[in-house]
């Protein structure tokens, strides 16, 4: 066999002459067309000579409409050959050649409206030399062929006595043809209506007519307050919390709402008509299924906030927080006031944790059930709704990400058969024959599946990897001997032309937009091109790797604008860790919106690694209080336990809130590792062991997936992992107990562990800019005064040595101690649920508490003895403590 191959190397070689000085000027003069065509510079010779004849036209057409008369008949008598009579002299700033062409787009063509051909040289021009679609070509052209039609037309209509030609020859042709068919009248009102209606598509005019619509029936109301709370949330709550419903109550509900209806519409209106075939696609899929992503997006505002009804609702909510402290506190007078953590109770309290004074319940131990008076059981009837916090939050809208080429996998039938016929031959060179080949052409790479003879040991295929790899000439082979439940052998060729899986067709199909998982994350296509979209709460962490430049980077933006997609603010935080300093920092203009950060911190996204673990362990604080508040309601995850926060049946007053799902991502593990290692190890793996029921999950990416960076702990609670291209196989080994991802070919392609399976995808790409349009984005609209707050650390060690001294008092201690006084409960769980704060430091506020004399000693299990009965003794206390 050897010799055969040999024999046919040598039969090839003959025929090639050789005379190196005959080749080598031959090779240099040769022109590659299809090169120069792509080449970066022809495109930005092109750019400039469109720029500079977009400039060219402008400056003739505005030198007509001062130079037409004297110019007209002399085009007019000469025609073109004006251009080459010496003699005739032009008005026209631009000679003859400008005067020939004006009078040809003016009187010719299209009148006025042919400035619109200097708009499209331009976007044509700056597209070419800025080498990006920086405007889009396909919806600027209907705009352009729209206003050519529109224009001239009322042009011609208005100008009609005039000499000037301002609609040219097409709008006066327009203008007669249908002023004949309409009337005058007719053509009149049939160009306002045509205009009139462009500029509402366009801009979504507002009309302050809905405003004064009266508001829909309502049961007689019991409060005055009532019929604006039923009113106002069960719209918004419907659509927030069903977004796949079927669409019929949309449709009802769309005509009422311009807000909606520009939401929804917007997709016709900002799809990139350019890429015809995706547009097609994806609005049939809008016609087919009346299910628009925007659909999807727009539940949180579904109702348009005027500045009445935003006052409306400001009112709503003092009622309803007066309605509250009335129930609470009878006797308000007497009551001393007490530090509680809301703002607004329970629509900020997700956020909020800055202190202000207002009265408290004076009997803290009344059940729930019984707490609530008869108007608030009125305001209970309806669900909480979180959203409501940004109520006029808008979802990011598709067309902010980019389509990067075709999504179409290019099948190459030339290359299908030949890779087809070297993998025959190389088993038939071994002798093993085979029954059966098929392909499956992916993004990146094509799977070849073998049915193999009767009698053929799989192993001896799976040991052929490097052969066909030779025989193939490719890197990245890949072979998996059996296909798991298929019962072939499959061979992955990587295909000479890729596909990159753009982000933004991922988020338009309907596999995501119809998802109704609680954190959906489109990661990539899988070889059969299936869109793979994972539910992160399930998984219920990832862990990342893969050697530098292949891909992390985009893997976790692909996963946070996932997300960002489809939560809104109040249901999503994300807490970022970014020791290399510059990839996550894009995300800082949504601070306000999505992410967490501890107290006191100016920065959201966290570089520092002391910082890292500091944050790590409030995380850890974070987790216990809500496992406490879980435990406190009878929950056993943050699912059933938001469900009953939103049917308020649990007390805000008590602590209860709604939870976010918190998303940790740390960008480079090992540099931790490295600098901090059980310190940040020991945190990570409790969240993973632990934090899942309570919605907080972790996405940790590393580049050196060696088994002292990913320790046995580590892995044994990241189920899920992914893995880029990786150095060797014993990195492979080490991030998927499977070798494989030493054969991937970089650029997103990766292997992912779920479920038991390892699956090869291409990750879907969404590039830099397109992540920052996105958060510029949110960051532009409305968010919370702050970023999510995470419960305060303190190191042990920064306290070590610190005696514990009344004038070293803890910042909280008045507050603590109002806490603890006016509930009458010596209890540190108390100070903990009700100031968001660690168990160590609510310890430390107790034995200040007892070092003042507030409350007694310790009692193991049983709550302290409070000394201090009134608040009015307290402040007695205090003041002397000053
Ligand atoms: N899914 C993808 N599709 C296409 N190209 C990709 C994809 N992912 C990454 N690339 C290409 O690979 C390059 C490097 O990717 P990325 O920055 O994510 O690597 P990385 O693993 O984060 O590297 P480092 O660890 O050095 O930061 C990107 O700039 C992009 O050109």
């Amino acid at each position: 066999m050897a010799g055969n191959k040999l024999k046919s190397k040598e039969t090839k070689k003959k025929p090639e002459p050789v005379n190196p000085g005959v080749l080598k000027p031959d090779k240099e003069a040769e022109v590659k067309v299809k090169e120069l065509v792509k080449d970066e510079r022809t495109h930005k010779v092109v750019g400039t000579i469109l720029l500079l004849l977009a400039l060219y036209l402008f400056i003739a057409f505005t030198s007509f409409l001062f130079t037409w008369q004297e110019d007209q008949n002399l085009v007019w008598n000469n025609g073109f050959n004006i251009l080459f009579k010496d003699d005739v002299v032009v008005e026209n700033t631009l000679g003859r050649l400008g005067a020939v062409v004006s009078y040809w787009f003016f009187v010719n063509g299209f009148g006025l409206a042919s400035y619109l051909f200097c708009y499209m040289l331009f976007i044509f021009g700056v597209n070419f030399i800025v080498g990006r679609r920086v405007f889009r070509v396909a919806r600027n052209l209907k705009y352009i062929i729209f206003g050519l039609l529109y224009i001239s037309t009322t042009l011609a209509f208005l100008g009609y006595k005039a000499e000037f030609p301002f609609g040219g020859a097409l709008g006066n042709q327009l203008n007669r043809w249908i002023c004949g068919f309409l009337g005058s009248v007719g053509m009149g009102l049939l160009l306002f209506v045509v205009g009139f209606v462009w500029c509402i598509w366009k801009f979504n005019m507002q009309f302050k007519w809905p405003e004064s619509k009266p508001k829909p029936p309502k049961p007689a109301p019991v409060a005055p307050v009532e019929p604006v709370v039923a009113n106002a949330k069960p719209v918004v709550a419907e659509a927030s919390f069903i977004p796949s419903i079927p669409q019929e109550p949309e449709e009802e509900i769309l005509p009422s709402k311009p807000n909606t209806l520009k939401d929804n519409g917007s997709i016709h209106l900002t799809l990139p008509e350019d890429e015809e075939e995706f547009e097609q696609e994806y609005q049939l899929h809008v016609k087919e299924d009346i299910v628009t992503p925007n659909v999807t997006y727009i539940p949180p505002v579904a109702t348009p906030v005027t500045a009445e009804e935003d006052l409306e609702q400001e009112e709503l909510e003092a009622a309803m927080q007066l309605v509250m402290e009335e129930r609470d506190e009878p006797e308000e007078e007497d009551v001393p006031p007490v530090m509680e953590p809301t703002k607004r109770k329970d629509r900020n309290a997700v956020n909020d944790i800055a202190f202000e004074i207002k009265p408290i319940p004076t009997e803290d131990e009344v059940h729930e059930e019984e707490e609530f008076t008869a108007p608030q059981r009125v305001l209970s009837s309806d669900p909480y709704e979180p959203t409501l916090d940004l109520r006029d939050y808008k979802y990011p809208g598709i067309e902010l990400l980019e389509n990067h080429g075709s999504d179409k996998i290019v099948q190459d039938a030339a290359e299908l058969e030949k890779n087809k016929n070297q993998i025959i031959d190389t088993l038939k060179n071994y002798d093993i024959s085979i029954q059966k080949i098929s392909a499956t052409v992916g993004p990146t790479v094509t799977l070849y599946e073998i049915v193999p003879a009767a009698g053929v040991r799989i192993s001896r295929i799976k040991n052929l990897e490097d052969d066909i790899a030779l025989s193939l000439a490719a890197l990245g082979i890949r072979i998996i001997a059996p296909i798991p439940g298929k019962g072939t052998i499959g061979i992955e060729v990587p295909n000479v032309k890729k596909t990159i899986v753009s982000l933004r067709n991922m988020l338009a199909s309907d596999k995501f937009q119809n998802s109704t998982m609680d954190l959906p994350v489109a990661i990539g296509k899988k070889i059969d091109n299936e869109n793979f979209i994972a539910d992160l709460a399930k998984m219920p962490h990832l862990l990342m790797a893969g050697a530098t430049g292949q891909g992390k980077s985009v893997g976790i933006n692909t996963l946070l604008v996932s997300l960002l997609y489809k939560k809104h603010p109040s249901q999503l935080k994300f807490v970022l860790v970014d020791p290399k300093k510059v990839e996550l920092s894009l995300y800082k203009l949504i601070e306000k919106h999505f992410l967490a950060k501890l107290p006191g911190e100016e920065d959201a996204i966290i570089t520092d690694t002391k910082k890292v673990i500091h944050t790590l362990n409030a995380l850890c604080i974070e987790m216990d209080l809500r496992y406490d508040l879980l435990k406190e309601a009878g929950t056993r995850n943050i699912r059933e336990y938001n469900n009953k926060f939103t049917q308020r049946k649990l007390n805000p007053q008590k602590g209860h809130r709604f939870l976010p799902f918190i998303v940790l991502v740390v960008d480079e593990f090992a540099d931790l590792i490295m600098t901090a290692g059980k310190e940040v190890e020991m945190p990570i793996a409790r969240l993973a062991q632990l934090a899942r029921a309570v919605g907080i999950h972790l996405i940790i990416a590393t580049q050196r997936p060696s088994v002292n960076i990913i320790t046995g702990t580590i892995k044994a609670n990241f189920p899920a992992r992914i893995a880029f291209k990786v150095s060797s196989k014993v990195d492979s080994r080490t991030i998927l107990d499977t070798g494989g991802a030493e054969q991937l070919i970089g650029q997103g392609d990766m292997l992912i562990s779920y479920n038991g399976e390892v699956v090869r995808l291409q990750c879907a790409f969404v590039d830099t800019p397109e992540v920052e349009q996105v958060a510029e984005f949110i960051g532009d609209q409305r968010g919370y005064t702050d970023a999510y707050m995470l419960p305060e650390y303190i190191d042990e060690k920064d306290n070590e040595g610190k005696e514990l001294s009344l004038t070293d008092r803890d910042n909280l201690f008045e507050d603590a101690a109002r806490i603890i006084v006016s509930t009458q409960q010596g209890s540190t769980s108390l100070l903990q649920r009700r100031m968001k704060l660690g168990y160590n430091r609510a310890g430390r506020l107790m034995d200040q508490l007892e070092a003042a004399g507030i409350v007694g000693p310790s009692m193991g299990s049983k709550a302290r003895e409070v000394h201090v009965k009134t608040e009015a003794d307290l402040e007695e206390i205090l003041n002397d403590l000053l």
